[in-house]
Parts: C-alpha cells; structure tokens; sequence
C-alpha cells in the first residue's frame, strides 16, 4: 500500500526517511486561516487533518497519507511563517527572553478517491525557552534566508539552536514531524488496514 506523505517541506521528508525508506511526497493546497474562536490546539489539528485528507480523496488505490502542521504558540497567539523582515523581526523580538510553545500536530489517513477508512490525529507540544535575542542578532539571523518558510522564523535545527536556552518536550515536532507520535498512529492505523484491501 502506498505511503504519501502530504507535505513539499524537505524538513519533513527528511525525518519520515528515518521511519519508513519507501514513500512519496504530494503537496496539499489547503488554506492556512485561523477561525474566530478556533484555539491554537484545535487550529494545528485540524490544518494536519485537513492536508491529509485532501492527499487521500485524490489517491486512485487505498493509501496512507500522514499530514502535519507546526505553529507558534506565544500566550495563546498563533505565530506562523513571517510575511517578511518586519514582521519576522516582531516575532523574534516577542519570543526573546521568554517562553513559548511549538504545537506540532501529525495525522495518518486511510483512504482514496471512494472514501476514507481511518482518520487519526494528535497533538505533541513542546515548550521552547529563549535566552536575549538583540535586534543585531534577528537581523543577521534573518539575512542568513532561513527563518522565511518557518513557523515563528525560526529553525531550532539551524541557526537559531543558539537562541534556544531549554527545550521541554520532542525535539522532531519542533522540526516539523513528530517521529515517536508518527510511529504510533502508522502502526495503529496499519494494524486496523489489514482487513481491507480495497478502498
Ligand atoms: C519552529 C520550527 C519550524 N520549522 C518548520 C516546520 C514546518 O516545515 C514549518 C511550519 O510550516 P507548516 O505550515 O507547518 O508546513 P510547511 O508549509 O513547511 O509544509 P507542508 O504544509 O507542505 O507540510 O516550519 C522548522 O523547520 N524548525 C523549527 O524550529
């Protein structure tokens, strides 16, 4: 059975190759839109949700697609990719010296064209302490191009290890795919598939 991995981030694909060597990646299009009203938590599960959901109704034989969504969580305000310097350097700024939450969610879908079989879902938080980060320091940081396509414009496993002064929680969800959670809905969903064969 295919594995489908819905995303076009190279950090992702990188980490599911520690857990399974055969897979194809498929972008999703899906929009990435707050609700009013929606929490952060129910946000990030349902954006994972969603990217695998959308990969699955366009897969002609029953497949497994994992979808995943990484966002910034600073007191209840959602953080997502910078827009551009300004806002990166707002972002930076808030996250200096403080603590934050990375909210990683990973979802493993069964299913195809006809339908879906499975959909399982969770959520792996991980709190992020920051030492002193000087407006120099962002600025150099943001010139090196790296903080652009990451949630809160910062990559824990580049440039910005130096900003993180403790990490409480898993180190692969803050890199986008939590490994341990991604392992255990794949065996899950994997064990419940075995009855089928078709979609
Ligand atoms: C906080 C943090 C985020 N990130 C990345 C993980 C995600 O790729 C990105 C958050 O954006 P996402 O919208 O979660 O994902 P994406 O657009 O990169 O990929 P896709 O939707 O196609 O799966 O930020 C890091 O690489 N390192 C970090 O330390």
């Amino acid at each position: 059975m295919e594995l489908v991995l819905a995303s076009d981030s190279p950090r992702r694909r990188q980490l599911l190759s520690q857990l399974r060597t055969q897979f194809s990646c498929k972008p999703s299009a899906i929009e990435e839109q707050q609700q009013a009203g929606e929490t952060a938590s129910d946000y990030v599960q349902r954006l994972a949700l969603d990217k695998a959901t959308a990969v699955a109704k366009q897969q002609a034989e029953l497949s497994i697609i994992i979808g995943s969504d990484t966002l910034i969580d600073f007191n209840g305000s959602v953080l997502e990719k910078p827009i551009d310097k300004e806002h990166f350097l707002s972002m930076l700024m808030r996250l200096s010296g403080r603590q934050h939450k990375v909210r990683t969610s990973v979802a493993v879908v069964a299913g195809c064209v006809d339908g879906l079989l499975q959909q399982t879902v969770t959520e792996v938080v991980t709190e992020i302490d920051f030492g002193d980060i000087s407006l120099a320091d962002a600025e150099t940081y943001w010139a090196t191009g790296e903080p652009a396509d990451k949630a809160g414009g910062y990559a824990i496993q580049g440039g910005a290890a130096r900003f993180v002064k403790a990490i409480n929680g898993s180190y692969t969800g803050v890199v986008g795919l939590p490994l341990y959670e991604t392992q255990q809905l794949l065996t899950r969903v994997e064990n419940e598939l075995r009855s089928h064969d078709g979609c």
